[in-house]
């Protein structure tokens, strides 16, 4: 057998009318619109890698770093290096008030970290916020060569495996603070006057705004949208519960994903792991807000 695609016609083969060794019966792994919910256990790496690798596609990453949480880089972009799209083209965008501060992590053949200078701001809703219109800019820039993207939380790590099984057309994680939550309990934006606003009867999951992706052309509309919903309910006084995060659940709604990544792909450190965590592929570090947000 000669290529690890060939590989799947030596291993059992699934039968249909039992449930697969390799699948999960402890969580969900479809939504009700029949998109995966990736798993540990409900993939094959080696298979999935085998089927992309030849491809050879380029996954962005989006990560931003202004003021103090430049000094989380460090960590992301070495952990990155570990764990992130290992073998594929991956261009990591940084985007920061502070050049100089960004620091030099070793990169392997195939991937590179450019940096983009930003302006800083007084309020640290408005730096999260307004990611989504400088992704937007981004996205417009990039030449047909950049097939995926994912934009991310900076204050994060990796620890296990972020790679093929994650791709796909419009691609949200599952928040992990919520999950286990009926939907009434989701912090959705609840104000009519805003236009993120979610009905108490609306909703699938409860998605984070530190991690999402997709295609160029998906997350380029994604943006498009959020970024202007923020702003016109900026222009009338409004600012969404959760800022971008609450205007994605909104674009999600409407918009719904082609794949959804478990809390695998997004924990937090001062969760203790559920049992069905059976790994963490990238978890937010514990910090100090005070210490390091412009306002609190
Ligand atoms: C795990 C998760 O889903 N986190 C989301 C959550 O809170 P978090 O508490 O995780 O928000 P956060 O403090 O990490 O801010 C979001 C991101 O904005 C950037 N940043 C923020 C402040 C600053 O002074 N400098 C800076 O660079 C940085 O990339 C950071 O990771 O809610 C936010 C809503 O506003 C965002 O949707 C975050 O993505
Ligand atoms: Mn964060």
């Amino acid at each position: 057998c000669k290529s690890p695609v060939d590989r799947c016609f030596i291993r059992p083969r699934p039968r249909l009318t039992t449930l697969p060794h390799t699948g999960r019966t402890d969580v969900v792994t479809v939504t009700p619109w029949l998109a995966p919910i990736v798993w540990e256990s409900t993939f094959d790496p080696v298979l999935m890698d085998a089927i992309f690798k030849p491809q050879n596609l380029t996954i962005a990453a989006t990560v931003f770093a202004v003021g103090k949480y430049v000094q989380f880089l460090k960590d992301f972009l070495k952990t990155s290096e570990q764990f992130f799209f290992i073998g594929f083209n991956v261009h990591i965008y940084v985007f920061t008030d502070r050049p100089n501060d960004v620091p030099k992590v070793q990169l392997a053949p195939g991937r590179k970290v450019s940096v983009r200078v930003v302006q800083s701001s007084q309020r640290w809703q408005e730096i999260s916020a307004r990611r989504m219109e400088m992704v937007h800019t981004l996205l417009l820039e990039l030449s047909d060569s950049t097939h995926f993207i994912f934009c991310l939380d900076v204050d994060s790590k990796f620890h296990g495996r972020w790679g093929s099984e994650s791709l796909g057309e419009l691609v949200a994680v599952v928040h992990p603070g919520y999950y286990g939550n009926p939907r009434s309990r989701f912090p959705f934006e609840r104000r009519t006057k805003s236009r993120a606003y979610m009905a108490p009867s609306d909703g699938d999951f409860y998605y984070c705004g530190g991690a999402f992706g997709g295609s160029v052309d998906q997350v380029l509309a994604l943006t498009q949208t959020c970024s202007k919903n923020y702003r016109d309910d900026e222009k009338e006084g409004v600012e969404a519960a959760w800022q971008e995060e609450s205007h994605l659940n909104r674009y999600f709604w409407e918009n719904k994903p082609s794949k959804v990544l478990s809390p695998e792909y997004l924990w937090q450190d001062f969760k203790p792991r559920n049992p069905e965590i059976r790994i963490i592929r990238f978890s937010g570090v514990i910090k100090n807000y005070a210490a390091i947000r412009p306002n609190v």
